[in-house]
């Protein structure tokens, strides 16, 4: 990428909808939080997947447990939210929908509550510090942990659905795809759909999961994660994709992560390129920019670079992004009129 091309990316106005709050965390973070916990012995190998590495995505969540050693207490969540928040706005991130699975560590006394509590300190603190980006919160549930704690989760969200401010949105499903069934999960999504929470879960990102990812879709959810498997193409089915097309579902896209977790080959197998010809609503997204080097700047022109989009083209995308994201119809008028702004300041090439 030469200058003027990074210039133009990173000075994109860019919306942010799947990322792990945990999986973002930079190498300088790391670094801090080595030096806060050195008897731990984790080491910056464990944290991240460097540049060409590829592990399974088994591998992938070996280095989550990793850094949830190192994150164990409410000053831990503090320092790491904000470090997340300043770089996704240094980046040119102005929305962002942040989510994070609330964690019990009896190490330290953090409760799930506390654990929220604290992000949405982290959140508005970075606000009332001029910090140039609109943050929301995702409360996610991890599969893996089945019905009563996917429960447990949606109560607390309702209440912080109605006690934050806006901050926080709604759900996010996530965790190991191959633990669990999503079938345990569905009486807590369907709660929390009816309560007013939006919901982003993770489907299809491993193949061979029709049936589940069927029954998710019958909710049907607000977003869709990943969605790597859904159409026949590569063992999916039309009918699945026929009912992400008829609720005209958005689907939150992460090439690297994909990459690098090895569900999809190589950038030009991407599913980005079935799911754009169709026109349908698509969000690039990072998933985890600290455990795959990455960002969202790097994220655009990637696609871009791969599949051919212009400059224009690269706009439209970031832009209609503004339209999948959980916030209010007023928030969406002021992303646009941003949108707007900056375009009148940079020249869009074709
Ligand atoms: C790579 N693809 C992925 N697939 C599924 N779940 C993922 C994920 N990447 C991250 N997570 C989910 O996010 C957690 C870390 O952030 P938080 O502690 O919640 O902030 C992981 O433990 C996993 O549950
Ligand atoms: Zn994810």
């Amino acid at each position: 990428m030469d200058n003027e091309d990074e210039d133009f990316y990173r000075k994109l106005p860019k919306v942010e909808l799947h990322a792990h709050l945990n999986g973002s965390v930079s190498g300088q973070t790391v670094e801090k939080l080595i030096g806060r916990k050195p008897q731990l012995n984790v080491e910056h190998s464990m944290t991240a997947i460097g540049k060409g590495q590829r592990r399974t995505l088994d591998e992938c969540f070996q280095v989550f447990k990793a850094i949830h050693q190192l994150v164990d207490s409410e000053e831990d969540i503090l320092m790491v939210a904000k470090d997340v928040i300043r770089e996704f706005a240094a980046d040119g991130v102005r929305y962002l929908e942040l989510r994070s699975t609330p964690r019990e560590e009896k190490n330290t006394g953090l409760t799930k509550r506390r654990y929220i509590e604290t992000v949405i300190t982290a959140i508005q603190q970075c606000k009332n510090e001029g910090v140039d980006i609109d943050v929301r919160l995702l409360v996610a549930i991890d599969r893996r942990n089945g019905t009563e704690v996917a429960m447990e989760t949606v109560k607390l969200a309702e209440e912080f659905l109605v006690s934050s401010d806006g901050l926080v949105l709604g759900l996010d499903m996530s965790g190991d795809p191959k633990v669990g069934h999503a079938k345990d999960l569905l009486p807590a999504l369907q709660r929390a759909k009816n309560s007013g929470l939006k919901l982003s879960l993770h489907l299809s990102e491993v193949p061979e999961q029709l049936e589940e990812s069927g029954i998710l879709l019958n909710l049907p959810p607000d977003r869709i994660g990943h969605g790597t498997f859904l159409h026949p193409e590569v063992g999916g089915s039309q009918s699945l994709v026929d009912k992400v097309l008829k609720n005209n579902i958005p689907l939150e896209l992460c090439l690297t992560s994909n990459i690098k977790g090895k569900t999809v080959p190589c950038y030009s197998k991407h599913h980005f390129k079935y799911w754009y010809q169709l026109g349908h609503p698509i969000v690039i997204c990072t998933d985890d920019k600290g455990v795959f080097c990455t960002d969202l700047s790097q994220e655009y022109q990637l696609a871009a670079s791969t599949f051919g989009l212009s400059h224009q083209a690269v706009w439209k995308l970031s832009e209609k992004a503004i339209d999948c994201i959980f916030a209010s119809e007023t928030v969406k008028k002021q992303l646009k009129q941003k949108w707007t702004d900056v375009a009148s300041g940079i020249a869009v090439t074709h």
